[in-house]
């Protein structure tokens, strides 16, 4: 089979997958999960939430304590790494610092005994699949950080995966690369028509890239669902907070969330009619380019302790009726952009 014609995309399913470290510590709490084939999944979590744990049993570099890994309907839970049809990409790239690109890229197969003439054709054709062909006597030194992510992807695709899995790919890139490399990475995932799925802390990346985000916390998933349905109905207060741009606030006995950018503000003294409203009193105001986030106090006997609600607002607007430190404003949303919040899982 030609390594230009890429494998199919296999779904994978994730069944009540646990990992326990020792006997007491459940780092992955019977999660269940369906990534579909040839999707963009992020896994996506604050530090310690068992995202990388989840990977690593994809992968087959970590065991499973209970639960099933099913890759196109095969259960690969007790296969061995090499033969799961899943690769991984690390965050450091792991490239052997002596060996050149096509050599780095044809080193798995050195391994599985293919002879030298085979294997440096078949990584001379993937490294012209990214683009560096033409680099390939290079060592990872003489390469940016751009090009060594091309040939550790490269060298993932050489063992024909049907799941690519990529952890912290972007991490060590500074923000300008990290933004353009992300942009590289949907565009291989949608070229290859692969499965990718992707561990990241950062809410912008996954936003970015994915077709289905996981939003996962102590090892239990919180919410999984395309970035616009995560953002725009968080399920919980854990997942509203974390997605960030978003106010918790008590309402007839109900935790809701109201986006910061669908609270509008207005002078003290007038009235917000039969919408919802707080009064407060402007504690930040950070101008952010194309809008302005304002931080706002509120001055509700009924929100002790004092809350801060953030506001965002179009320059355009802000620059109309500019808003002073300590000005008192009153807030108001209308009913529907509130959204009712179910309990944490955790
Ligand atoms: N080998 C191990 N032995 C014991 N505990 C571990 C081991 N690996 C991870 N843990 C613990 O399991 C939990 C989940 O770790 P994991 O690395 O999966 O989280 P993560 O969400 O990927 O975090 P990060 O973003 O910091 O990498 C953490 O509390 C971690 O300390």
């Amino acid at each position: 089979m030609s390594l230009t014609k890429p494998p199919a995309a296999s779904a994978l399913e994730l069944v009540g997958l646990t990992k326990r470290y020792g006997n007491a510590f459940t780092a992955v709490d019977a999660i269940d999960l369906r990534i579909a084939a040839g999707s963009y999944c992020c896994l996506l979590g604050p530090s310690g939430c068992g995202k990388s744990s989840t990977l690593r049993m994809i992968a087959g570099h970590e065991t499973v304590s209970e639960g099933d890994i099913l890759l196109g309907g095969r259960n690969i839970t007790q296969a061995p790494a090499a033969q799961r049809g899943t690769a991984m990409m690390f965050q450091s790239y792991a490239l052997f610092p002596h060996l050149s690109a096509l050599d780095n890229v044809a080193f798995s197969l050195k391994m599985k005994g293919i002879g030298k003439a085979e294997r440096q054709r078949k990584a001379q054709e993937l490294l012209e699949r990214v683009a560096l062909g033409a680099l390939a006597q290079r060592k990872p030194a003489e390469l940016s950080g751009g090009q060594q992510q091309r040939v550790a992807l490269a060298r993932a695709l050489i063992t024909q995966p049907q799941v690519l899995l990529l952890d912290e790919p972007l991490s060590a890139l500074d923000p300008f690369l990290r933004v353009q490399m992300r942009a590289e990475l949907r565009r291989w995932q949608q070229e290859l028509g692969l499965t990718f799925i992707h561990v990241t802390h950062s809410q912008e990346e996954a936003m970015a890239l994915a077709d289905q985000m996981v939003v996962m916390n102590q090892g239990r998933i919180e919410q999984a669902g395309s970035p616009r349905e995560v953002f725009n109905q968080p399920a919980t207060e854990f997942v509203a907070n974390f997605m960030g741009g978003h106010n918790v606030l008590d309402s007839g006995g109900q935790r809701i969330a109201v986006r910061s950018d669908r609270i509008a503000v207005h002078h003290i003294a007038s009235l917000a009619g039969d919408l919802p409203s707080l009064e407060g009193q402007v504690c930040d105001i950070e101008y952010q380019g194309s809008h302005v986030l304002l931080g706002v106090e509120t001055l509700d006997a009924a929100s002790a302790p004092r809350k801060k609600l953030l506001v965002t607002l179009p320059e355009a607007e802000f620059l109309q009726q500019p808003l002073g430190l300590h000005q008192p404003v009153r807030l108001s949303w209308r009913p529907e952009q509130a959204h009712v919040l179910a309990a944490s899982s955790v």
